[in-house]
């Protein structure tokens, strides 16, 4: 993903949370002055790969199945310790460091790659955690406009920037175990959030010409405006 193809997107998340640009920008610019560039032969062998992307919602414990089949496993947040308390071993974490940082920087000292995510709303987390982490598995990664060794490959939540993460290494073909769109045990900010995460995975399915089977019967009713498809 460019940022220019990116660009519009952000716009329209921005707008929807109400979310102050300068705010992702300063903590972006903040996580930049903690990291360095990172190495991507670090990353896991995305190329062709089938990658497994874990997302949190509780019925990841009964989709383990698709994690342990696949090439690669990518996941977000505190999917990692339901994968790795399962015996399911995680190639790369995607974070915002807001539920366990501590896992990230366990990963990390294990020589596994982290992607920790900087935005307007995490900067505490930031300035507490990125020291701690392991630099060289360290990739930073901002929503707004890429600087310095801060990257920008797409997506908004943690589980979406890991679709994203492994699209933009170059993997083969996607599966999604752990996502419940439809999760009534989450409060009302994170369904928004998930709303996001559903119309950012759909686009992200057109850009690949793939299709994801988390999302059907569910594209008719995928709000598609803010997005870059006919
Ligand atoms: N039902 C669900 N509940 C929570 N996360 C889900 C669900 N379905 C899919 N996901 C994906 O799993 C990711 C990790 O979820 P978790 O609740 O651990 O993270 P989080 O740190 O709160 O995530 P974020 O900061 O991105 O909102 C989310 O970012 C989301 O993309
Ligand atoms: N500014 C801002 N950006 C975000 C936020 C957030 O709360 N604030 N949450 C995210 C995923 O939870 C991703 N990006």
């Amino acid at each position: 993903m460019r940022y220019s193809d990116w660009s519009p997107v952000y716009d329209a998340i921005l707008r929807d949370f109400g979310y102050d640009r300068t705010g992702d920008e300063r903590v972006r610019d903040r996580l930049a002055t903690l990291t360095t560039s990172f190495d991507h032969d670090r990353l896991p062998l995305f190329e062709g790969a089938a990658v497994a992307v874990c997302g949190a919602a509780p019925s990841l414990a009964d989709d383990l199945d698709l994690a342990r089949r696949a090439d690669v496993v990518v996941a977000a947040s505190t999917a990692v310790d339901t994968c790795r308390d399962a015996g399911v071993a995680v190639d790369c974490m995607v974070t915002d460091l807001d539920k366990n940082p501590e896992t990230a920087v366990e990963l990390t000292r294990e020589g596994t790659p982290v992607a920790v995510h900087a935005h307007g709303d995490n900067r505490p987390l930031v300035e507490a955690y990125v020291p701690e982490l392991v630099d060289e598995w360290t990739l930073p990664t901002t929503q707004a406009e890429p600087v310095g060794p801060v990257e920008n490959v797409g997506g908004f939540t943690d589980g979406d920037r890991a679709a994203f993460l492994a699209d933009h290494f170059g993997a083969g073909s996607l599966v999604f175990p752990g996502w419940t769109f439809d999760d009534p045990t989450v409060d009302a900010e994170k369904r928004r959030k998930l709303a996001w995460a559903e119309r950012l995975l759909y686009w992200l399915e057109r850009r690949r010409d793939e299709r994801f089977v988390v999302l059907d019967g569910r594209r008719d009713a995928i709000d598609t405006s803010a997005l870059p498809v006919e």
